[in-house]
């Protein structure tokens, strides 16, 4: 393996074009583009490479790249252990490389859950085995996610795996006292608990939004107040026992504006929105197509406004992904029996570009807070760049993804790296192409393929 990397005129954050020099794991030089400056770095970044290779640095020609930091990811779910038939740690994270991401949080929704330091320990493990991309698993709050004993919080987070974020994703901590706890434990070690906003009593048995089309389709709805008093509830307990909360998958523009209303008290409350929230709406259930099932369930037209709005004014800190795969068996089947969730890794990057980019919400160093520096803060992700300043700069950590804005392709889910192919933008064709990774120096993904 190459130790030395140089990226010829690449634009980070989509800025001025340059020369990088990648070596030890973090930016050894940086160059106007072309030529004979370069060959000096390149020489002296070469010398000081610790493995003495004698093959000569890997060029990659980044003309027309965009070098974005390495995107992290605060909601994957990996299925290992329990589901490898769906998604194993292996396949889920080169998915995810390929996607751009170097860091995707692990939610503990597995079989058995992640509620214990020797479960988040094996996942952590599989993916340093793997090392497509780091894995760093989010531990359960309540024991079992059955929502009524906390679980070994202290444990996890002093364990090998680190534990910062908590999350019973998949369910909501509905009990008020439980959640209040659970926020003031993890205070001791500057965690977060990210919760999955859903009132049970308000969604029991709901198939999709509550709404005109719900009621045309006759299917059972899941109103956006089950979300939003969560939301709100969670974020008066956030601000009473000054802690860390983050809401997961954000759905409506009333939690958009409820979310808004907690920042501006001063209370520590985060949010994420998925991409498919962002561009998909609930017109797409008419077609009583199982892939476009998911939790919380598409939205109206109204609603996907409201989230770019609030992803483009900093109420939405950052974008998640919410990969959610699922074995044919649960998901090609009728409508009310096929489990909830979609694809996200590989097509996250795209359809922030078709949504927020493309429609002038967001430029490239906002797409990178919003899916590299902001989660990264909100997880304590230590070994990517912080912000812009500290981004491509000589001796940051040279953890990016070279993005190529112009391409695009047709989604095909037999192309995708993913063990299942529930991804909701089959057939569609998605702006932007990932062309390389890498993690702390290491290539992940070399011309669009995984190394
Ligand atoms: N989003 C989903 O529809 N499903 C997720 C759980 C979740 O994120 O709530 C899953 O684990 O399948
Ligand atoms: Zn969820």
């Amino acid at each position: 393996m190459t130790s030395v990397i140089v990226l010829r005129d690449v634009r980070p954050l989509g800025g001025d074009p340059r020369d990088l020099v990648l070596a030890q794991g973090v930016v050894a030089a940086v160059a106007p583009p072309g030529g004979g400056e370069l060959t000096g770095v390149v020489a002296d970044a070469a010398e000081g490479a610790a493995s003495g290779t004698r093959r000569g640095p890997l060029v990659v020609d980044g003309r027309d790249l965009i070098a974005l930091p390495g995107l992290v990811d605060l909601h994957t779910h990996l299925r290992e252990p329990g589901r490898e038939d769906a998604e194993t740690v292996e396949s889920g994270t080169r998915a995810a490389a390929l996607g751009g991401y170097t860091t995707v949080f692990a939610m503990a929704n597995t079989d058995p859950v992640a509620d214990t330091a020797g479960v988040v320990e094996q996942v952590w493990r599989l993916g340093q085995d793997a090392g497509h991309c780091d894995v760093r698993p989010v531990g359960a709050v309540t024991r079992g996610l059955a929502g009524t004993q906390l679980a070994e919080l202290g444990a996890m987070a002093s364990s090998a795996a680190a534990v910062r974020v908590f999350s019973d994703d998949g369910h909501c901590v509905s009990d008020a006292l439980l959640m209040r706890r659970a926020l003031e434990y993890v205070k001791a070690f500057g965690g977060v608990v990210a919760q999955h906003a859903e009132e049970p009593r308000l969604t029991a048995g709901a198939q999709m939004n509550e709404g005109a089309t719900a009621a045309r389709l006759g299917l059972p709805g899941w109103p956006a107040v089950a979300e939003e008093a969560i939301i709100a509830r969670d974020a008066l307990l956030a601000g009473h026992v000054g802690s860390r909360l983050h809401i997961c998958h954000v759905s409506t523009a009333g939690s958009v504006d409820i979310i808004r209303w907690a920042k501006a008290k001063g209370w520590q409350v985060t949010a994420e929105v998925t991409p498919h929230h962002l561009l998909l709406t609930e017109e797409l259930v008419t077609s009583y197509d199982p892939v476009f099932k998911v939790n919380p369930p598409l939205r109206t037209k109204a609603d996907t406004e409201a989230l770019r709005a609030g992803l483009a004014d900093g109420t939405i800190d950052c974008v998640a992904t919410d990969h959610a795969p699922h074995a044919s068996e649960d998901k090609e089947t009728e409508w009310a029996a096929a489990r909830p969730g979609m694809l996200g890794l590989e097509t996250a990057l795209s359809v922030v570009i078709q949504t927020m980019v493309a429609t002038g919400h967001l430029d490239w160093a906002d797409v990178a807070e919003r899916m590299a520096f902001a989660p990264a803060r909100i997880g304590g992700v230590t070994d990517t760049a912080p912000d812009p300043a500290g981004f491509a700069q000589v001796g940051a950590p040279a953890t990016l993804t070279l993005l190529d804005p112009q391409a695009s392709r047709v989604i095909d889910p037999h192309a995708l790296a993913s063990r299942s192919g529930n991804t909701p933008y089959r057939g569609r064709n998605l702006p932007g192409l990932i062309r390389a990774t890498f993690l702390r120096g290491r290539p992940t993904v070399l011309d669009g393929k995984i190394v």
